[in-house]
C-alpha cells in the first residue's frame, strides 16, 4: 500500500542542510497497522509528513496505492491526498465550528452535495461514538472526544490510509487506551491501513502488527511487533522494550542471585496457548531439575497473550541442560541470562 524508497529529507537552516531522514526504505502492507517508534528528534514527524507530502522529501520516492506522489503536480496531489487521512497530537480542530461542522469540513472543501455530507457526518459520528455531541464546540469536549472528532473528520473522505501523528501523546493513559481501541476497531471494520508514530512502546504493543524503529534518520530495526518485542536487536529498540518490561527490577534480582554463587538463570518466554500450559512443571518431572521463579509477567501483544518467567535452575548441570533442551523442543524461547 505504501512504499518509501531511499527517502531523504534535509532541512535548510541558515544555508546549512540539516539531515532529518537519511535514506528510508519501508513497505507498509494494505490493511496493517504499522508503527514507527523513535526518540525525540529521530525523524518520526518528518517521516509521517513525507507520506502525504505535507513535507516534500529532498529525494526518494513515496508510492501510495501504486501512485508516486513525488511526481504529481499540486492539483493531482490534492486529489490523491483525499485518500490519505491524518490525525494530530493536538487535534487541529476548528475552534469556531461545531463537532458536526468540523467533520463536514473536508467534504465541503471537496464540494460534495449537502445530502451526502449530512449522511456521512451522521455515519462518522456514530462510528466514533459522538452522535450526542454533534452541536458542541471543541472547547466543550475532553481531549479524547476531540481526538474522536479528528478521527471522524479524517475518515469522512473514505481514505485508504490513516496517518496518526502522535495521536495519543496528549492524552491520559485511560483515554489513550480508548483511542487505541477505536483505531483497532476502525482498522478491522474498514480494512483501513494505519501508520502511526509514537515514542511509547505501549502504543506499539497494543495495536500494531509491524514496527519500524527510527534513530538519527535511519530505520534501524523493523519486523513483526512480536518478533521485535521479544528479540530486540538494536540498542534503541532494547531501550523501548525496557519501557514496558520493568527490567531494572529484574537486573537487581539477577545480579543478587549471581553474586550468591554459580547459578543458572533463564528467561523463558511463552506465547499464545503455551502461556496457560503447565510446561515448567512437566519439564521438572521429566528432567529431575527444579525451578525457582524470580520474576514473572503475563501480558498481551495485540491479540497474542505471552508470558515471561525468569527462573533459577536448581538441578545438576546434566539435568539443567536437559531442561533447557526440553523447553526449546516444546517451542518456548529460552535465554540464559
Ligand atoms: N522545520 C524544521 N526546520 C529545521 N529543522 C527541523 C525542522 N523540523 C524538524 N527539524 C529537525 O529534523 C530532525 C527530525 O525532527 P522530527 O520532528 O522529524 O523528529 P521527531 O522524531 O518527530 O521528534 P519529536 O518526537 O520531538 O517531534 C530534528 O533534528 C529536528 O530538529
Amino acid at each position: 500500500m505504501i512504499q518509501l524508497h531511499d527517502l531523504k529529507k534535509d532541512y535548510v537552516v541558515n544555508g546549512k542542510a540539516i539531515p532529518a531522514l537519511r535514506g528510508i526504505d519501508l513497505t507498509i502492507k494494505k490493511g496493517e497497522i504499522y508503527g514507527v517508534i523513535g526518540h525525540s528528534g529521530a525523524g518520526k514527524s518528518t517521516l509521517i509528513r513525507c507520506i502525504n507530502l505535507l513535507e516534500r522529501p529532498t529525494s526518494g520516492r513515496v508510492i501510495v496505492d501504486g501512485v508516486d506522489l513525488t511526481k504529481l503536480d499540486e492539483g493531482k496531489l490534492q486529489e490523491q491526498r483525499r485518500h490519505i487521512g491524518m490525525i494530530f497530537q493536538h487535534f487541529n480542530l476548528l475552534s469556531s465550528a461545531t463537532v458536526a461542522e468540523n467533520v463536514a469540513f473536508p467534504l465541503k472543501l471537496a464540494k460534495r452535495p449537502k445530502n451526502q455530507i449530512d449522511k456521512k457526518v451522521k455515519e462518522m459520528l456514530e462510528l466514533v461514538g459522538l452522535s450526542e455531541h454533534r452541536d458542541k464546540y471543541p472547547s466543550q469536549l475532553s481531549g479524547g472526544q476531540k481526538q474522536r472528532v479528528g478521527i471522524a473528520r479524517a475518515l469522512a473522505s473514505d481514505p485508504k490510509v490513516l496517518l496518526c501523528d502522535e495521536a495519543t501523546s496528549a492524552l491520559d493513559p485511560q483515554t489513550t487506551n480508548s483511542i487505541l481501541a477505536l483505531l483497532l476497531d476502525i482498522n478491522r471494520k474498514l480494512g483501513l491501513t494505519i501508520v502511526l508514530i509514537t515514542h511509547e512502546m505501549h502504543v506499539i504493543r497494543s495495536i500494531c502488527d509491524r514496527v519500524g524503529v527510527i534513530d538519527g534518520g535511519h530505520i534501524v530495526e523493523t519486523g513483526e511487533v512480536l518478533e521485535v518485542f521479544l528479540k530486540p536487536q538494536h540498542p534503541t529498540t532494547q531501550e523501548f522494550v525496557e519501557q514496558v518490561a520493568d527490567s531494572s527490577e529484574l537486573r537487581k534480582v539477577v545480579s543478587l542471585e549471581k553474586a550468591s554463587g554459580e547459578r543458572m538463570i533463564l528467561r523463558v518466554t511463552f506465547l499464545g496457548e503455551q502461556t496457560y500450559q503447565p510446561i515448567l512443571f512437566e519439564t521438572m518431572q521429566e528432567t529431575g531439575t527444579v525451578f525457582s521463579i524470580l520474576q514473572g509477567t503475563i501480558s498481551r501483544m495485540k491479540d497474542t497473550p505471552y508470558g515471561q518467567l525468569v527462573v533459577e535452575l536448581g538441578g545438576n548441570s546434566g539435568q539443567n541442560n536437559k531442561a533447557i533442551e526440553t523447553l526449546r523442543q516444546r517451542g518456548l524461547e529460552v535465554e540464559v541470562i
